[in-house]
């Protein structure tokens, strides 16, 4: 591995766009003209979930799977082959942490937008308080407002987005620090544990993917126009252009994390991953599907929005460090096998990245080798 790089500085950024939470709280402004650049062509509400399926996302236990459970291990392998998604439990991450770091980004999002702003998003850059994958004036946009932060390593960090310690909200740098810590351990270890279950002789060769992570702090208000209510969606499908996610749904009660099944399974319809309480929700990105050569695939994803509440959530993005190269691994090619995908530096796969629209798959289509 070589060493944690800094980031370059021209990967490029988002183009403004009007404060989401902001909007839903000044409903009587919401004029049509506003609500317009929200709408998608069809209905999203969450009746559109295919409710058959929901409730059988696999769940792995991470503490029998370090433990070096057989059982653990093929529960694992069964999930990341054929869902890509799944729940972890028995994470090892204290009750504390998850609660602290649960707290101040709620506080974060509850302050005023004029204290928020001393955090907004900068020109060149996706990191702080704003919306990030914005690319045209007139693309729909998402129904919720993002706080970015790089977490680790820590030379990575740009603490002028980090709210201080003697500002509004003083435990917020100690929370974020030690769930960063928290989950990127569990990062590490459920790529060992994959590592394991492909056969692969170095971990590090999936290990390395736990290296760098940052954060997407998510905010979704409820939408107070009835009538656009049905249209509009917290996150377009995608997914994620990184190697593992550790999802965080904050609200314990409020849903809104849908997946689609890889096989289309369930008529192709959305599932539901309702928050189960105490778990992490897991997920392969983009950067596996690449390293794996399509073994283990990442799946789209999106976040619906609730009718009346508020939700929150926070993704924990794992991946290598700038200075490293993203490309099939030589044992999941094969002798003689084919990549699939061509092989790209850390620092141009962002930049592509950050230039696309959050348009499902298209980050792996642009990796695909024709
Ligand atoms: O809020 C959620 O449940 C999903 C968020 C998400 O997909 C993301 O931040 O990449
Ligand atoms: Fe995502």
């Amino acid at each position: 591995m070589e060493s944690a790089a800094e980031r370059p500085e021209n990967l490029g950024g988002s183009l403004p766009v009007p404060n989401v939470q902001d909007l839903a709280g000044r409903p009587d402004d919401l004029t049509p003209t506003i609500l317009r650049r929200y709408l998608r062509a069809d209905p999203t509400s969450t009746t559109n979930i295919d409710q058959v399926n929901d409730g059988i996302i696999p769940v792995v236990d991470l503490g029998r799977l370090v433990a070096g459970d057989e059982e653990e291990a093929s529960k694992l392998r069964q999930a990341c082959e054929e869902w890509g998604f799944f729940q972890v439990v028995n994470h090892g991450i204290s009750d504390d942490t998850v609660e602290e770091m649960k707290r101040d980004v709620t506080a974060f999002f509850n302050l005023p937008l004029a204290a928020k702003s001393a955090f907004a998003q900068r020109p060149g850059w996706i990191e702080g308080y704003g919306q990030a994958f914005v690319t045209s004036d007139d693309q729909t946009l998402d129904w919720s407002d993002i706080f970015f932060l790089a977490t680790q390593p820590p030379s990575y960090r740009d603490l002028r987005f980090w709210p201080p310690e003697d500002g509004q909200l003083i435990t917020f740098r100690r929370s974020v620090e030690r769930y960063s810590a928290a989950t990127q351990r569990v990062a590490g270890d459920l790529l060992a544990a994959m590592a394991f279950n492909l056969g692969l002789r170095d971990a590090g060769d999936m290990t390395c993917l736990a290296a760098a992570q940052s954060m997407r702090m998510n905010y979704y208000p409820p939408c107070p126009s009835p009538a656009a209510r049905d249209r509009v969606l917290g996150v377009s499908p995608h997914s994620d252009a990184v190697g593992l996610t550790l999802l965080l749904q904050v609200s314990p009660t409020v849903a809104g994390l849908q997946i689609r099944r890889p096989d289309g399974g369930g008529g192709g319809g959305w599932m539901g991953v309702d928050p189960i309480a105490g778990a992490l929700v897991a997920n392969a990105g983009d950067v596996i599907e690449v390293l794996t050569n399509g073994r283990y695939k990442s799946i789209e994803h999106r976040a619906v929005v609730d009718a009346t509440r508020e939700r929150v959530s926070v993704a924990a993005f794992h991946s290598a460090t700038f200075g490293s190269t993203y490309a099939p691994l030589h044992e999941m090619v094969g002798d003689g096998g084919v990549p699939k995908y061509r092989s790209i530096t850390v620092e141009d796969y962002v930049r592509l990245v950050v230039s696309s629209k959050l348009d499902g798959k298209n980050i792996m289509d642009a990796m695909k080798v024709n």
